[in-house]
């Protein structure tokens, strides 16, 4: 048997380097395993009754290790544990006795994480920046937050800006991906759905895999980015992505007259959502103020649109109801939509609808503005402190798999008026369906416990 096949010999050789540093102001000795640096005080010679202190460092939660002075190597850490809300970044410092040890001690670390990462943490990623989507910052917090942490953690970026409306799709699509771990958007929510867009289409052109998508907030809503990394913030989300696990979420798909007209993940609405985002389009000089401006203007003036719907409703889980019938359903909306909501699932875990096997059709049947105040005011609550959201009466919503919409009168621009993840789109034809695609898409996500 040779000295790597023996047990244990590979863990023995990554451990035979243990150096004497000093931690945190404590004399310590620092080794360096296959899943973890400890880091263990040295025995007090004066006190030999006390307990010597030791910490570890999970090497699947390290970015890297550099050297960061004469006798220095700083460790930069992943932190937060499935409790946090946010992923964060901390640096540990260790102090060790000559140049030689500092660059054995980081190579080590180095060796160890690519071995431990391997086939997990995305190697190489392309990075579709909006420069217009929310304070027009995307192109800076690419350059300043993220390209800084992707570069640390040694992953190689091709970055490309998106130049006009659309142009994430068309680099979706045809950039050469080959080689490459995911794709991460620097963007709003519509950046995101462009690159979801692109990634199908490429799909369903020539069957290549999706790749997992990450997102990173600089648009005005960010809707997505909180259900998949737990928060708002950007290191948050480039974090989540350099970790690598990844959850598959459902897409929405929007057809008419035979073609896909787009596909979505997190936002169907047509009526109220269809004019809102309509008219926020028009108020981008608003910044991140052009959502609410516009959603109290538009509870001013409530619209309403004649539908008739063929819907295929399913039980929670999202399997087809026995027998599958499609129900009709005709009446005049303000609103129908299938909208995110915070979800708390069976194991205790905080998701967003878009993390549901199901997606819910909800129903606004003429509503007044007192019920759309009080419906947004439970959103609300329930966003804020996962209060449990009950819709009121006249509002109701129900799992479904596919729905077939047809304007009662073609004539009312409304009920052609769609919103699809923010995208304000309108349809020549007055008749379409929107299908559910199950678990379509994987995107960089982590797990968040309530
Ligand atoms: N260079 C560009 N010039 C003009 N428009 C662009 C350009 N690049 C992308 N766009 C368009 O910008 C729009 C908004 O993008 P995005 O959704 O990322 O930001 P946002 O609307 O501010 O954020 P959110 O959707 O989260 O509210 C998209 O419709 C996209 O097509």
């Amino acid at each position: 048997m040779t000295e790597s096949e023996r047990p244990g010999a590979s863990e023995r050789s990554f451990e035979e380097h243990a150096f004497t540093c000093n931690f945190a102001g404590r004399q310590s000795t620092v080794s360096v395993g296959r899943e973890k640096i400890d880091i263990v005080e040295c025995a007090d010679v004066k006190k030999p009754a006390k307990v010597a202190k030791s910490d570890h460092i999970i090497l699947s939660d390290v970015l890297c290790a550099k050297v960061t002075g004469h006798s220095e190597v700083t460790v930069h850490v992943i932190q937060g544990t499935s409790k946090d809300k946010k992923l964060t970044l901390k640096q540990v410092k260790l102090s060790l006795n000559d140049t030689a040890q500092v660059d054995t001690l980081m190579k080590k670390t180095n060796d160890a994480i690519k071995a431990i990462t391997e086939g997990v943490r995305p190697r190489k990623l392309l990075a579709i920046v909006n420069p217009i989507g929310g304070g027009q910052i995307g192109e800076k917090i690419y350059t300043t937050k993220a390209a800084p942490l992707f570069a640390l953690a040694g992953i190689e970026i091709l970055m490309k800006l998106s130049e006009r409306p659309k142009h994430a799709i068309e680099l979706a699509r045809e950039t050469d991906l080959k080689d490459f771990d995911g794709v991460v958007t620097v963007g709003g929510d519509g950046t995101f759905t462009e690159v979801c867009n692109g990634l199908i289409e490429r799909n369903l052109k020539d069957g290549a895999p999706i790749l997992p998508i990450g997102i990173i907030p600089a648009g005005t809503g960010n809707g997505m980015v909180n259900g998949f990394s737990g928060s708002y913030d950007v290191t948050a989300a480039v974090l989540t992505i350099i970790r690598g696990s990844t959850y598959k979420i459902n897409a929405l798909e929007v057809k008419s007259a035979g073609d896909v007209i787009y596909y979505g993940t997190m936002l169907f609405g047509l009526g109220f959502f269809g004019q809102v985002i309509h008219k926020a389009e028009k108020k981008r000089h608003l910044k991140k103020l052009r959502y609410p401006v516009t959603m109290l203007t538009g509870i001013k003036n409530l619209p309403s649109c004649r539908v008739e719907l063929d819907v295929k409703y399913t039980n929670k889980d999202g399997e087809d109801l026995q027998p599958s019938d499609w129900t009709n359903v005709r009446g005049s909306f303000t609103s129908v939509s299938c909208l995110p909501a915070q979800h708390v699932d069976d194991e205790g875990y905080v998701t967003s609808s878009v993390r549901n096997p199901s997606m819910d059709l909800t129903f606004m049947p003429d509503a007044t503005r007192m019920d759309m105040i009080r419906y947004f005011n439970d959103m609300r609550k329930h966003l804020m402190s996962g209060e449990d959201w009950v819709l009121r009466e006249p509002m109701y919503s129900a799992p479904f798999r596919q729905v077939k919409i047809k304007a009662v009168d073609p004539e009312n621009e409304l009920a052609r008026l769609l919103n699809v993840d923010g995208e304000p789109i309108l349809l020549d034809n007055p008749e379409f369906e929107i299908r559910l695609l199950h678990k379509l898409l994987p995107i960089y996500s982590r797990s968040l416990l309530k």
